[in-house]
């Protein structure tokens, strides 16, 4: 595109010259021969040079220069006189003319001038577009960034700090970075004046700021000395308070609600519990006799929005069918022999909360149809009355039989199966979650010292190698109650081997606990019979897949070595 040149001067044969030449060279040219019509040009038109006389009508060149400036328009003007002086030249070059010239211009003085100013507005424009792409850059940083002189004046800083820092640049711009009151512990401006005056760059890893208002703030501070053109110091101020929570969160929590536990299945059993948080879906717990259902229960009606409403807990092995009928949903007076009064039933009573029915897989056909009903269509009749109770409550299931072969075996309903299994939590045994035994040890530690008053602290390192081999059958309820036993057993502040119960110590005295309970012959064993289908040998073995794995590896054993 071509160049746009304003030409302003009133003498008409300058104006004609002027503007005959530069179109030769191949200019875009407008001549005008007043102040006025100038501006006009200006107002509507993009002009890349002015060249214009000093004196216009009524008007200078002068005046023009200062609307150019108003106007921040980025076009080098370049003034033109009959009467060089120094007063004009002077105010010409502290307006910013590009250049000041006497009359009569010669034409190769000017198209060289001409040239220069174009090339000149052109840098400028480079320049513009690069600080503006840099402080657009600067602005969309999160990290906050400050910059300071020599004095820890400040001169720079973005919206980041603000956030992260507390203070707005109107605050602090041109203040002494010292002297801004202090609502933080100040890591920051100590590693500003360290790097000044050692010329070097800091870092400080993961520092709380102690902020007043932003409780818990963790940075990383970062400084780099300024040497070139002004000296000074810039800081980065990186917040990594939600890295930092969620590193935790990764590492995982070592406790949900009443259960404890930090392997990899538990955290992924917590986050489905979260989830369930706001729907009242029905659950069923499944995992072996003591693996914590019952906890996990409590954590699912604890962490959900029937928290404020009762759990109501029924174990449906405890009791014969009649009375378990009678238990779930109460009865009139006379329904049977023993019901000599009117009584309440469990749903009733978990009116508004949750029901948590244990041992599910023991209730008898004519109770799981009930079970079905009130499921289903949220009320039931009482035992001996026919007027159905309206009940809003969450069921919660639990079992440690196999309900699926149950179903096949048709002691189980498939229909309440179905309904009960909308979501299923398998709960791992102890023998595959061992790296939690530390993490219980201690809090069952912690809870008999409590409860039978007695200042022990650990267990001896023969206690704990029997622990960790040991495969637990009875999972996390076997393990309290031997800690319990050795708790009222043992006197000394740390329990041995001769305080745990009479089991353990009988295992101990032949031979270590994972060869007894899954020990190299077991594992061949149970390979041999099962054609080496590790699934088939872990449910003969009564250990988990990944059990049997670790066994074929422990004890190194290959199918050649057996007869297969
Ligand atoms: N993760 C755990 N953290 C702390 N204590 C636990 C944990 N799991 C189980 N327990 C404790 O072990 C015992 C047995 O737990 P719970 O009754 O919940 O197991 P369960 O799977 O329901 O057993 P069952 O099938 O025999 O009813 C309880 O005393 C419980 O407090």
């Amino acid at each position: 595109m071509k160049a746009r040149i304003l030409i302003i001067d009133d003498e008409k044969h300058i104006r004609f010259t002027v503007k005959e030449f530069l179109l030769k060279d191949g200019y875009d040219v407008s001549a005008v021969e007043n102040f006025d019509e100038a501006l006009k040009i200006l107002n509507t038109e993009c002009i890349d040079v002015v060249l214009t006389d000093i004196v216009l009508e009524g008007k200078t060149g002068i005046d023009l220069l200062r609307v150019v400036n108003e106007k921040h328009l980025n076009c080098p003007v370049i003034v033109f006189t009959g009467y060089p002086n120094l007063e004009s030249a002077s105010e010409s070059v502290r307006l910013g003319a590009y250049d000041y010239m006497a009359k009569p211009v010669k034409k190769e003085a000017l198209l060289r001038v001409i040239g220069m100013a174009l090339r000149h507005k052109t840098l400028v424009e480079e320049k513009n577009s690069s600080h503006a792409n840099l402080k657009a850059i600067f602005q969309s940083v999160t990290d906050a960034i400050i910059t300071v002189d020599k004095d820890l004046k400040v001169i720079e800083l973005n919206d980041a700090a603000k956030t992260i820092c507390g203070f707005s640049r109107e605050e602090v711009m041109g203040k002494s970075i010292d002297s801004i009151p202090k609502t933080c512990c100040g890591h920051c401006v100590d590693a500003i004046k360290k790097t000044i005056l050692e010329k070097r760059p800091l870092e400080i890893y993961r520092t709380e700021c102690m902020h007043q208002t932003r409780k818990g703030q963790l940075v990383t501070l970062k400084t780099f000395p300024l040497t070139d053109g002004i000296d000074g110091c810039v800081i980065v101020v990186k917040d990594e308070t939600h890295i930092f929570n969620l590193e935790k969160e990764l590492e995982g929590r070592q406790r949900f609600y009443n259960s404890i536990g930090k392997d990899k299945e538990m955290q992924a059993i917590y986050s489905l519990i979260e989830n369930l948080q706001n729907i009242d879906t029905t659950v069923l717990l499944t995992g072996e006799s003591g693996t914590g259902k019952g906890l996990i229960a409590e954590a699912i009606h604890n962490g959900g929005v029937r928290r404020q409403g009762p759990l109501i807990k029924v174990d449906c092995s405890a009791l014969t069918e009649t009375l378990l009928e009678s238990e779930l949903f109460g009865h009139v007076k006379g329904s049977f022999t023993s019901a000599i009064s009117d009584k309440e039933g469990r749903f009733q009573k978990a009116d508004g909360g949750t029901i948590f029915l244990d041992e599910i897989g023991d209730a008898s056909l004519s109770v799981q149809q009930r079970l079905l009903k009130v499921i289903q269509e949220k009320e039931f009749e009482r035992v001996g009355d026919a007027t159905p109770i309206k009940v809003d409550v969450r069921v919660v299931a639990a079992t440690n039989q196999n309900l699926q072969e149950e179903v096949r075996l048709k002691r189980f309903r498939k229909d309440l199966y179905y309904r009960l299994n909308i979501v299923e939590i398998s709960i791992p045994p102890l023998r595959d979650r061992k790296a939690d035994i530390p993490l219980l040890v201690e809090h069952f530690i912690k809870m008999f010292r409590k409860k039978i008053n007695k200042d022990i602290n650990e267990l001896s390192s023969d206690v704990y190698n029997l622990f960790m081999n040991y495969e637990w059958p009875g999972n996390i309820r076997e393990l309290q109650n031997a800690i319990e036993h050795s708790f009222i057993v043992c006197n000394k502040t740390v329990i041995t081997v001769e305080d745990l119960p009479k089991e353990f110590r009988e295992i101990k005295t032949t031979r270590s606990m994972g060869e007894k309970s899954c020990g190299h012959d077991r594992i061949l064993q149970a390979l041999e019979k099962t054609h080496w289908n590790k699934a088939s040998a872990a449910k003969l073995l009564g250990i988990s897949r990944r059990s049997v794995y670790n066994k074929i590896k422990e004890y190194n054993i290959r199918p050649e070595k057996s007869s297969m």
